[in-house]
């Protein structure tokens, strides 16, 4: 085979050892000495890996169908009630039954627009936090409180619960970072058959996986229950989830049953939670080391908010500086650097490469943002750059891909930069935003911690300064 260039490799394990603590990193490093389509080996798993905007769009459009599926991973398989959900589910019947019974319930702009009251309740109390913690001049742990905001929007949305005083309330944090790594983990027991298993017992990653695999599961014991119990929950995805186990209505040719329900409701939990808040950590995190740039997001959301009590999402579509931050932001810290891995479903051709039926896929976007043939000074905060450009998130640029392309593109774009527009607009407006004494800008970090997301690695802490607007 005329196989895409690659780095040696040590026997056995191939590549691994290259990986390093942040493999979008190390990749990105490799491609620019190995080439845009690169090879590597994983235990005796080939893999490719697409880092520039052309190669990205040859896996992500042109073959788009051939590279869609998902390998089969172990870990993410036990998570996922043995692949039942969306997001490691093959490409199969069963997925696009899935993805269009979850489009209509949950995704359409019309569906997105009908969560609006509960994006405003969450978020009322969650200013009223930041208006106590200013009053009293407490640092706030942002990345905590963030990701616990859009939890209690996805417990609400998609679970009809709310999270405070659920089975997830106090292990809340833990049980969604450990899921998130055990997600992305580069996992021994994938890439070597047996002895993998006993590698990922050693190293902590089986027991892990059992213990947020548990945690989980009662959650969503609690949240079916409380359907089953409380007739009038109904008309949300758990209840046309449970009709559907019922036989009341279909799910195509499929019979679901309750790990299925299960499977489908652990993807709306685990994509929708980290992603959203993480992602206003790390414009927050911009923001307080770009004072310019803070300085001009807030005279512009103060300016076209003016004195109004209640920010609505309608107002996002005057603020043009800000949705221009949420870009630069999605641009530097995409929050999946390297997509889902996908697997090859036949032998296809890539830019005069072969890639073999099974081989798996990476898409670093991690590399596409930074692709110095696209972006000037890419490690630089400079919002402007997107001024008077066509490039968007929407998945039909390759340049910039925070929530990928094609069939497999995330379908949560709408549900989740409403709620980060939305909590980006009240953070700015109400307050004034200092560091913890003793700090300064210069120490604040901008590290990245990997799982299948990566969020700001050390926690973001920042006093709220009461303002006029508060
Ligand atoms: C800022 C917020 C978000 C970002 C940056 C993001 C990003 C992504 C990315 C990069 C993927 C993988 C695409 C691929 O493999 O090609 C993905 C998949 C997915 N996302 Fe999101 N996401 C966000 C919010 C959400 C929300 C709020 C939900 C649901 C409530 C969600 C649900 C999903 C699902 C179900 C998939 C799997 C799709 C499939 O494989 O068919 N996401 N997301």
């Amino acid at each position: 085979n005329n196989l895409p260039p690659g780095p040696p490799r040590l026997p056995i394990i191939g590549n691994l050892y290259q990986l390093g603590t942040k493999p979008q990193r190390s990749m990105f490093k490799l491609s620019e000495k190995y080439g845009s389509l690169m090879s590597l080996k994983f235990g005796y798993v080939s893999a490719v890996v697409a880092s520039t905007p052309d190669t990205v769009k040859d896996v992500l459009k042109t073959f788009d169908v051939e590279c869609c599926s998902r390998p089969y991973m172990t870990y993410p398989a036990r998570i996922t009630y043995n692949l039942k959900d969306l997001a490691f589910s093959f490409y199969s019947k069963y997925w696009r039954e899935v993805r269009k019974m979850t489009v209509v319930e949950l995704y359409t702009a019309k569906r997105v627009k009908s969560f609006q009251h509960i994006r405003q309740e969450e978020v009322g109390s969650f200013v009223q936090f930041m208006i106590q913690s200013a009053s009293l001049e407490r640092p706030v742990n942002l990345n905590r409180k963030l990701v616990k905001l859009s939890g209690s929007v996805i417990c609400k949305v998609g679970f009809g619960i709310c999270l405070e005083g659920s089975k997830l309330e106090n292990a809340y944090e833990e049980v969604i970072q450990g899921a998130m790594e055990v997600l992305g983990s580069f996992a021994a027991a994938d890439y070597f058959p047996v002895v993998g298993k006993i590698i990922d017992r050693i190293t902590g990653l089986h027991n892990k996986c059992e213990k947020v695999f548990k945690a989980l599961d009662s959650f969503f014991d609690q949240s079916i229950q409380q359907h089953l119990e409380d007739p009038s929950i109904k008309d949300d995805i758990i209840d046309l989830l449970l009709k559907m186990e019922r036989g009341e209505t279909g799910l195509g040719e499929f019979q679901l049953t309750r790990d299925n329900t299960k499977g489908i409701l652990l993807n709306l939990l685990i994509a929708g939670v980290d992603t959203s808040g993480h992602t206003v950590t790390w414009a927050m995190t911009h923001l307080i080391t770009n004072p310019r740039v803070l300085k001009k997001a807030q005279a512009e959301v103060r300016e076209v908010i003016k004195n109004k009590d209640t920010i609505t999402e309608e107002d996002i579509e005057r603020l043009e500086y800000l949705k221009m931050v949420i870009k630069e932001t999605l641009r530097i810290n995409p929050l999946v650097p390297l997509l889902i891995p996908r697997e090859a479903s036949k032998d296809i051709k890539i830019g005069g490469y072969d890639i073999p039926k099974k081989t798996w896929i990476y898409v670093n976007i991690w590399a596409v943002h930074r692709n110095p043939n696209v972006w000037k000074d890419p490690e630089a905060f400079i919002p402007e750059r997107f001024m008077d450009s066509e490039i968007d998130y929407k998945g039909l640029n390759f340049e910039l891909l925070p929530f990928g392309s094609g069939r497999r593109m995330c379908p949560g774009l709408g549900m989740g930069m409403a709620l980060v527009h939305v909590t980006l607009i009240n953070l700015l407006y109400r307050f004034d935003w200092k560091l913890p004494e003793g700090m300064e800008v210069k120490d604040v970090d901008l590290e990245e911690s990997y799982g299948l997301v990566s969020p700001k690695k050390t926690p973001l802490l920042l006093i709220p300064v009461l303002t006029q607007w508060t």
